[in-house]
């Protein structure tokens, strides 16, 4: 079955479980600073790995020491569902182990 679209309500509620996490011109947003360059580009291949296990992929952009994540969901014309939730809650869980904050 389809994702269905999350309301605001619903997205607010699901952003006060992912602290750094905002909603900004209909995507779920993070930037991730990291020690290094090679440190963000070592978290964008671990976001990747998820990307493909859940088979949903965010804009990821690589900015020196920074990782940026955007996402939204395509297959809805782009408005934000429990896919993009589910894999923000699984950066956030590997974000740590990396030394992103
Ligand atoms: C065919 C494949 O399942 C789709 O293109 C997947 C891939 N990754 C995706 N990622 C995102 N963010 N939204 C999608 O709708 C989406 N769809």
């Amino acid at each position: 079955m389809a994702p269905q679209p999350l309301t605001e309500v619903e997205i607010a509620e699901s952003l006060s479980g992912l602290p750094g996490w905002t909603f900004q011109a209909g995507r779920l947003v993070r930037s991730y600073g990291l020690s290094s360059h090679l440190a963000a580009v070592s978290l964008l291949v671990h976001v990747a790995t998820i990307q493909e296990e859940l088979n949903h992929h965010a804009d990821l952009t690589v900015t020196y020491d920074r990782l940026g994540i955007a996402v939204h969901t395509h297959s809805v014309g782009g408005k934000v569902t429990e896919l993009d939730v589910q894999l923000a809650r699984r950066i956030d869980e590997v974000a740590p182990a990396h030394g992103a904050s």
